[in-house]
């Protein structure tokens, strides 16, 4: 059923849904168009309309082959919409489903890509904060690069940003997927170009591994080992990647690359990456461990309409009307932090979780991929008074409750707890007893960490 956007442009058909909205395959006058409507709980948010117009300019002279370009902005009515070039082909999130690992040599390939797609908008003053698999379109019909790499382009620039309300982007609220955060944003700084440069070097991780360094359990603990813990080289993987990827996984923001760099040292890497097959990394199913996870995982190729069913984590009503949900994060590696080079993973598992809106979930956020968390302070962070400090391990112990990330995605279906598509389930949680549980104990707990606001951040 098409559908009028504006006085140029028409909707045809649903090419996917996202936490923002609901994106459309479109005619303009220019010819197909890929049209983000934007959910009308967020369109009818007047500051957010304001912010949105405010970004055009910047989000309109951002043109690169490696960026999706934003080609109109649209406000008509209760319709907010972003419309983009059209790229025909699949995201990464749903090739590394499909594919589970990918070559190190295409996975290198897609994210030199997304580190020159970062490298003009970082060099045009734009930050992305949610670089993640879901925000990197492969263009099937663009000749394909080194290993049969698709090229890859990075979309969503701003978006973050915009669906941020001024009540959420506080200095001391989290906005983000919790597997790609970058220690500073947890401790409450204000993001930088070098955030989008660990969320690279997160993703090109994932690409290698099948799961990211840090993710898996609950998100206050993937919050904390953003900050706290280290990761270890993955299994057979060329040393100079592993130095790249270590670098760019700095905690101190000034000891990564810079995006121009990543992207010079990622090519340089791409003749004696050649042929390499994926990374044999051991998945042992493990049973009798119930992971944290809530939703439903779509099977591989149904698309990702739906995909909501995958997100709803739990959630809580912040006390300002807002409902914010938190996040099932995707496997980790278990024998990061201590210098282990355990080969065991689990299935990645219901991705994170906040439909970023006044009110709860609209049926176009059946999809979340955000987190809203309060960010901890300095002592729960380092452990300490709160008890959030675990014993050390010894170097290749399995943390406490790693287990679940060795079980195969078939035990961890089995396994989910499914909330419901898209629902939030509201929990609410008072004071700061709700974070010390969710992290003390490296995921073990369903206790969400509570929402707390504070000063907006500049
Ligand atoms: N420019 C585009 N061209 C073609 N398909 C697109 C385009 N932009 C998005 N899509 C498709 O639409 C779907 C939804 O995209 P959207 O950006 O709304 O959500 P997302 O990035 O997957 O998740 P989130 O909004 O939570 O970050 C995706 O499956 C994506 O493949």
């Amino acid at each position: 059923m098409a559908r009028k956007i504006g006085s140029r442009y028409t909707a045809h058909q649903i090419l996917g849904r996202g936490s923002a909205g609901t994106v459309w395959l479109g005619e303009g006058p220019d010819g197909p168009v890929a049209i983000k409507l934007l959910r009308e709980d967020l369109a009818s948010d007047g500051d957010l309309v304001e912010r949105f117009m405010q970004e055009r300019s910047a989000l309109l002279c951002l043109d690169h082959p490696s960026v999706v370009g934003v080609r109109d902005l649209v406000v008509d009515g209760n319709d907010l919409a972003l419309v983009m070039q059209l790229v025909r082909g699949t995201d990464l999130r749903t090739r590394l489903e499909h594919d589970r690992r990918i070559a190190p040599q295409p996975a290198v390939s897609i994210a030199a890509d997304i580190a020159d797609a970062l490298a003009a908008a970082h060099t045009a003053g734009i930050v992305h904060r949610d670089v993640k698999p879901e925000n990197v379109l492969l263009d099937a019909l663009a000749p394909a690069g080194p290993g049969g790499a698709p090229p890859a382009l990075l979309t969503d620039f701003g978006v973050a940003k915009l669906i941020d309300s001024p009540r959420t982007t506080r200095a001391t609220s989290i906005i983000g997927t919790p597997d790609y955060l970058a220690p500073e944003i947890v401790e409450g700084l204000p993001p930088r170009a070098s955030v989008d440069i660990y969320a690279l070097a997160t993703v090109l991780y994932e690409l290698l591994a099948g799961f990211t360094p840090f993710g898996g359990g609950h998100p206050g603990a993937v919050l904390r080992r953003h900050v706290t813990e280290s990761v270890a080289p993955l299994p057979g993987i060329p040393d100079e990647l592993w130095l790249l990827i270590h670098q760019c996984l700095a905690k101190a923001p000034a000891s990564r690359l810079r995006a121009e760099e990543v992207a010079v040292r990622l090519r340089e890497l791409l003749p004696d990456l050649e042929g390499l097959p994926p990374l044999d990394i051991d998945e042992q199913p493990e049973e009798g461990y119930e992971p944290y996870e809530y939703g439903e995982s779509e099977p591989p190729g149904e698309g990702r309409q739906g995909y909501g069913e995958q997100g709803g984590g739990p959630a809580r009503a912040d006390g300002h009307g807002r409902t914010t949900a938190s996040a099932g994060t995707g496997s980790r590696h278990p024998g990061t932090g201590d210098g282990a080079t355990a080969t065991s993973r689990t299935g990645r598992t219901g991705r994170a979780a906040v439909p970023l809106v006044h009110g709860g979930a609209s049926p176009d956020s059946n999809r979340d991929t955000h987190t809203s968390m309060r960010v901890p302070g300095a002592d729960e962070l380092a452990g300490g008074a709160h008890g959030t400090a675990r014993a050390p391990r010894a170097a290749g112990a399995p943390r406490a409750g790693s287990a679940r990330n060795r079980l195969s995605p078939a035990a961890m279906r089995r396994r989910r707890i499914k909330l419901g598509a898209g629902a939030a389930v509201i929990v609410a949680v008072a004071g700061l007893g709700g974070w010390f549980a969710a992290s003390g104990d490296d995921g073990e707990s369903t206790q969400p960490a509570p929402a707390v606001e504070h000063p907006q951040e500049p």
